[in-house]
């Protein structure tokens, strides 16, 4: 089956064209993408979801520009990240995208509000102070910004990533399993949070996940197996998710399952 660009006008923040991964060689070699071509509409909120093993996280770094491929193109916009050396790469990563870890990944000895502002200030720059203060709304953090991230729930300090992660106004924001580490309500909250950013704010969020329920909150969720792009569904339910993703596992009963099957198991009608 082949899936490609989403039938939608909105041009691409982000978009990689018959992308092909393979780490090592030889017969070690493994094709963790092959031949993926997929769109990321500007001011959407898409899921990848797909299989462990699948090439969601290599094909988020891939789109970031955290790691190259071994044949194809990316581009963020309509820069083919290809064309550029390590040093321009580095400050495309910096002014343009934001990311979101799982492991919130906030400096400790800075306040919230220096956490938001790190990227700016690593630019050299103030930023937008009208967009930081809205910002500082939108995740609710107004009243913890001189606190640290160890005096904050693990909901909290996640919420200040999400705040740092769209302080630069990046064309995208990538997020990987971003609620990996947070119990459901905080990460409900996180997932919240995203969508209500992307919409208000008309950013770009890609998201990588293995959870339905999370990837629930997106406008879209594309889906991956081993290593392509094997369908692509609106307006997603975790109902919905669940049961493309477990139609993934029919014609391998004998694999072992993915942990994609097991989060939400007891949210789906039997
Ligand atoms: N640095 C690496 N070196 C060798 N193989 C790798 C490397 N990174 C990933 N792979 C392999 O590439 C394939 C895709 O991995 P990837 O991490 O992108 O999948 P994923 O869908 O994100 O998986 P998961 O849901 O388990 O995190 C897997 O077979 C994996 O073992």
């Amino acid at each position: 089956m082949t899936v490609t660009t989403a039938p939608t006008k909105t041009p691409p923040a982000a978009r990689v064209v018959d992308a092909v991964k393979v780490y090592g060689s030889g017969d070690t070699g493994v094709r963790a993408l092959d031949g993926v071509s997929v769109d990321f509409p500007a001011g959407r909120f898409t899921a990848i979801m797909g299989p462990s093993g699948s090439g969601k996280s290599t094909l988020m770094h891939c789109a970031a520009g955290l790691d190259t491929l071994t044949e194809g193109a990316s581009y963020i916009g309509d820069t083919d990240l290809g064309s550029l050396d390590d040093r321009r790469l580095t400050l495309l990563r910096r002014d343009r995208v934001g990311f979101v870890f799982q492991a919130f990944n906030l400096v400790p000895t800075l306040t919230v509000e220096e956490n938001i502002r790190l990227p700016l200030d690593l630019a050299g720059g103030r930023g937008d102070p009208e967009w930081i203060d809205a910002l500082i709304d939108v995740v609710g953090l107004r009243d913890r910004l001189r606190h640290r991230p160890a005096e904050l729930s693990g909901g909290q300090q996640q919420r200040v990533a999400v705040a740092r992660a769209f302080a630069g106004r990046p064309d995208v924001v990538f997020a990987d399993e971003p609620t990996g580490n947070l119990d459901s309500r905080s990460g409900g909250e996180v997932l919240g949070l995203l969508g209500r950013t992307v919409r208000r704010t008309a950013r770009t969020v890609v998201m990588v996940t293995h959870d339905p329920v999370a990837a629930a909150h997106a406008d879209e969720v594309v889906f991956l197996a081993d290593g392509r792009l094997v369908d692509r569904m609106e307006n997603p339910t975790a109902d919905r998710v669940l049961d493309r993703m477990k139609a993934f596992e029919l014609p391998s009963q004998t694999d072992v399952p993915s942990r994609a099957e097991t989060p939400s198991r007891t949210e789906v009608p039997s």
